[in-house]
Order: C-alpha cells, then sequence, then structure tokens
C-alpha cells in the first residue's frame, strides 16, 4: 500500500473531486493527504481565458508539484487538460463521467425557450456562444468567469436572465437544484471530456500508476480518447469553439463534433462518426476521422 499526496487547485470543485480520489484511494488501503495550491487560471478572473493562454493555466502549477516530487498525482476536469500533456507526465486514469451535459440555470426561466427576444445570457465558452447562437440568435451573450459559485452569485444578483454550466459541477458540489434544464447533446454537444476526471502523474512513476488502475473507468476512457482526439486533430484550445461528444453503444462508439465559425456567428459544421472500438488507439482513430469529417465540411 503506497503513500500518496494530491495536488489540487483550492476551488469548491477541485476540493471535490480531489477528496473524491482520495476517498477511493484510501478504501483501496492507500494513506492520502491533499496539498492545494492556487493556479494561473484562478488569478485571472478579469479576462477571458481564450485571450490569456488557455486550458494549461489551471495545470501548470499542479505539474510543477509533480515534477518536484511534493505530490504525486494531480486531479483534473479532463475538459481542462490539455491535449498534449508536457514531456514527462502521462493521464494515467480516466474515472467514471458524471453527466456531461449542460444545463441551464436561471432564476426566472425554466428552459432556453422561455427566454424573452434579446435576453442576456452569461457564459465565457467559445463553444457555448456558438451553439447558443445556433440556437437562439437573438440573444445577448456576455462574459462570465470565475469558479462556479462565483458564477451563480453572478447571476443571483441580477447580471444575466440566465447561464449556462456543465451540469457535472453543478451535481458534484450539490447544486443540482439549481438546474432548470439540461440541454440534450443533439442540441448543446458537450465539449471534449466535459464531466470526466482525469489524473495526471509523472510519467516514470509507476507506483502511483498502479494504484491508480482500479479507479480507471475503460467505457468513458474511450468516449474521452475519441473526444480529445477530435480537439488535437483541429489543434483545439479554448480559443476554439468545438465540441466533440462520444458514447459507446455495446462495442460500437458513437461519435458526434461541432465547430462554429468564429467570424461568422451562427454558422456550425456538424459532422458525426461511429465504429466499434476495441482500444485508446481505436477511439482515438475515430476521432481524427471525425476531424478530417469536420475539415471537409469547412472546419479550420
Ligand atoms: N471550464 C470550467 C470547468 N471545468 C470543469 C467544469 C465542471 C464540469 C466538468 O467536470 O467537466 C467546469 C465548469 C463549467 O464548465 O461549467
Amino acid at each position: 500500500m503506497g503513500t500518496f499526496t494530491i495536488a489540487t487547485r483550492e476551488s469548491r470543485l477541485a476540493l471535490w473531486q480531489a477528496e473524491h480520489v482520495k476517498a477511493r484511494l484510501a478504501a483501496h488501503g492507500h494513506e492520502v493527504s491533499l496539498l492545494g495550491m492556487t493556479t494561473r487560471g484562478d488569478q485571472i478572473l478579469d479576462r477571458s481565458l481564450s485571450k490569456v493562454g488557455g486550458k494549461g493555466l489551471f495545470v501548470k502549477e499542479l505539474e510543477v508539484a509533480l515534477e518536484e516530487g511534493r505530490a504525486d498525482l494531480a486531479v483534473h476536469s479532463l475538459k481542462d487538460v490539455p491535449m498534449d500533456l508536457p514531456e514527462g507526465f502521462a493521464l494515467a486514469c480516466v474515472m467514471e463521467r458524471e453527466d456531461p451535459r449542460d444545463a441551464f440555470v436561471s432564476n426566472r426561466y425554466q428552459q432556453l425557450q422561455d427566454l424573452p427576444q434579446g435576453a442576456l445570457v452569461g457564459t465565457s465558452s467559445l463553444r457555448r456562444v456558438v451553439l447558443l447562437q445556433a440556437l437562439r440568435p437573438d440573444l445577448r451573450i456576455e462574459p462570465l468567469r470565475g469558479n462556479l459559485d462565483t458564477r451563480l452569485r453572478k447571476l443571483d444578483e441580477g447580471g444575466y436572465d440566465a447561464i449556462v454550466l456543465a451540469a457535472a459541477g453543478l451535481k458534484r458540489l450539490g447544486l443540482e437544484s439549481r438546474i432548470r434544464a439540461v440541454f440534450e447533446p443533439s442540441e448543446m454537444l458537450p465539449a471534449a471530456g466535459q464531466g470526466a476526471l482525469g489524473i495526471e502523474v509523472r510519467a516514470d512513476h509507476a507506483a502511483v500508476a498502479q494504484a491508480l488502475s482500479p479507479l480507471a473507468h475503460q467505457v468513458t476512457w474511450l468516449a474521452v480518447a475519441a473526444e480529445r482526439a477530435v480537439s488535437r486533430a483541429m489543434g483545439g484550445s479554448c480559443s476554439m469553439p468545438l465540441a466533440a461528444h462520444a458514447t459507446l453503444r455495446g462495442e460500437v462508439l458513437q461519435l458526434r463534433g461541432a465547430w462554429g465559425d468564429p467570424d461568422q456567428p451562427g454558422r456550425l459544421v456538424r459532422a458525426e462518426a461511429s465504429g466499434a472500438v476495441g482500444s485508446l488507439e481505436e477511439a482515438a482513430a475515430l476521432g481524427t476521422r471525425l476531424a478530417e469529417e469536420l475539415r471537409a465540411g469547412g472546419a479550420r
């Protein structure tokens, strides 16, 4: 049995996720402690993330802690993890996915369709912006940043008619009652990896990788391998409005993707691909194929 330290951001959601992994490892007889830290992504709250450096901002400080041996593993929302980890790091485990869908949150309206003409919706995700514009071109969409509690507070203070958040984060924090409606993936396709947790380790740290193996969820891993391959092949970052979502039916992975044109609001390219997959490599190949179809449809 091992003794491990988890590097974690200190937002309520990050701490929930780290505690979740801690409990799972403890149930397998390991001794686990947490090392909380603040990342650049947590500090920069005034600018859109896509303008200041993207996904890596939430991950870098945690990787430094792993590198220096102050921690053995870092728990991430997979959605926030760059497609290619830096040399020397590995994604050792993908855990079972929570609800991957986006949620409509409002204090006055039950669903998107109920919003009046020109209503104000808060989100800073370019993916959500382009998908919302496709559903409701009349809406005014304004940036909304900060951790979950901050975003909900800004809604409650009257800054927006509605906001869109990942259902997974709300459910994990016991805030499910804030969800007025969930968007089905057919109307608002989730981001690659949304709702799944990924655990990063130093690539040479075999003991922790072994301890993590019983926590892995193969069905989720196959799905997110395909989704992340779409992002990788598209050169995806959070400055690209890109969605990718896969579900496994038996052996067949069904993958959908959508790309929004930042220069042409409302224009969306969609593609679908499916195939039997038995390995992460095959799942990733399906994602690469889907990216080719998006490109063939005009995505850049
Ligand atoms: N980009 C922020 C982020 N990263 C992970 C989650 C929670 C959902 C998840 O685990 O995918 C959220 C909040 C949100 O998108 O509303």
